[in-house]
C-alpha cells in the first residue's frame, strides 16, 4: 500500500434542508502517494478548510471514503479516528499555536510524551528536529522570545514530533512577510523531504505552490490538477 491518503467522492453540505444550505464538496477525489507533496489552491470560501478538516479526521463527510495509511476510516468510531489522527497526522496552521508557558524544546517534547515516548528519547528527537531547522540555540526560548519565522519553524518540528505519515498544513507561512515566508517555507520543505513525509499544503501563494510536486485546485466542489 503506497498511497498515504485517498479521498473518494467526498461530499459535504452545511445547513442541509435550510434556506442557507451550502454544498461545499461535490464529489472531491484525491490520492497522495508516499513522499508526495501536494499544493492545494482554492479561491476564498471554496472549501479548502472543510477539505483539510475531513482529510485530518476532524470532521466527517456526508458521503465518500477517507482512507489513511491503508485504513478506511469513513465509518470509524471517534476513538479510532482520534487514534489514527495522533499516530498518522501532523498539523500546521497559519498561526503557530505553541504553548506560551513552555520552551521551544518542551513544545516539541510534550506531544511525544502524550504519545507514550519516554522523556529522554522525546528530548533527543526534539533537539534533533530543532537542529534541522537551524534553531538548536533557541531550544530554551519561550515562544514570546522567538521571531515569527522561528515560532513557525518550531511549530513545524512539533507537527513532525511523533513521526506522522502525512502533514496537513493550512497557509503555513501566511502570517509572515514575503522574504521570511520564502525562507521558512524552504525549511519546511527540507524537513518534509528529509523525512520522506507526504504533505497536503494549502496556500494562496503560487510561487510556493510551484515548489511542490503537484498543484491541485479546489473549485466548484471538486479537485482538479492545475
Ligand atoms: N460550520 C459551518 N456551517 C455553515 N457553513 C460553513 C461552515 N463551515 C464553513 N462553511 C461555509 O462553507 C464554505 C467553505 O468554507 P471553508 O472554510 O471550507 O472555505 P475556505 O476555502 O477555507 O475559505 P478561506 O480560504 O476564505 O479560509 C464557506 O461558504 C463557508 O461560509
Amino acid at each position: 500500500m503506497s498511497d498515504v491518503l485517498t479521498l473518494e467522492m467526498i461530499e459535504k453540505c452545511y445547513n442541509r434542508g435550510k434556506p442557507n444550505e451550502i454544498a461545499v464538496l461535490k464529489g472531491a477525489n484525491l490520492t497522495i502517494p508516499r513522499g508526495e507533496v501536494v499544493a492545494l489552491v482554492a479561491p476564498s470560501g471554496a472549501g479548502k478548510s472543510t477539505l483539510l478538516h475531513i482529510a485530518g479526521l476532524l470532521d466527517t463527510p456526508d458521503s465518500g471514503r477517507v482512507v489513511l495509511g491503508g485504513q478506511d476510516l469513513s465509518g470509524a468510531s471517534d476513538r479510532r479516528r482520534t487514534a489514527a489522527r495522533r499516530a498518522d497526522l501532523g498539523f500546521v496552521y497559519q498561526f503557530h499555536h505553541l504553548l506560551p508557558e513552555f520552551t521551544a524544546l518542551e513544545n516539541i517534547t510534550l506531544p511525544q510524551l502524550a504519545n507514550g515516548t519516554p522523556r529522554k528519547a522525546a528530548e533527543v528527537r526534539a533537539k534533533h528536529l530543532l537542529e534541522r531547522v537551524g534553531l538548536a540555540a533557541r531550544a530554551d526560548h519561550r515562544p514570546s522570545a522567538l521571531s515569527g519565522g522561528e515560532q513557525q519553524r518550531v511549530a513545524f518540528c512539533r507537527a513532525l514530533a511523533n513521526g506522522p505519515k502525512l502533514l496537513l498544513a493550512d497557509e503555513p507561512t501566511g502570517n509572515l512577510d514575503p522574504a521570511t515566508s520564502d525562507t521558512v517555507f524552504g525549511a519546511l520543505m527540507e524537513l518534509v523531504r528529509d523525512t520522506g513525509l507526504s504533505a497536503l499544503i494549502a496556500t494562496h501563494n503560487m510561487e510556493l505552490a510551484a515548489r511542490m510536486d503537484r498543484i491541485l485546485r479546489l473549485d466548484g466542489g471538486r479537485l482538479e490538477d492545475a
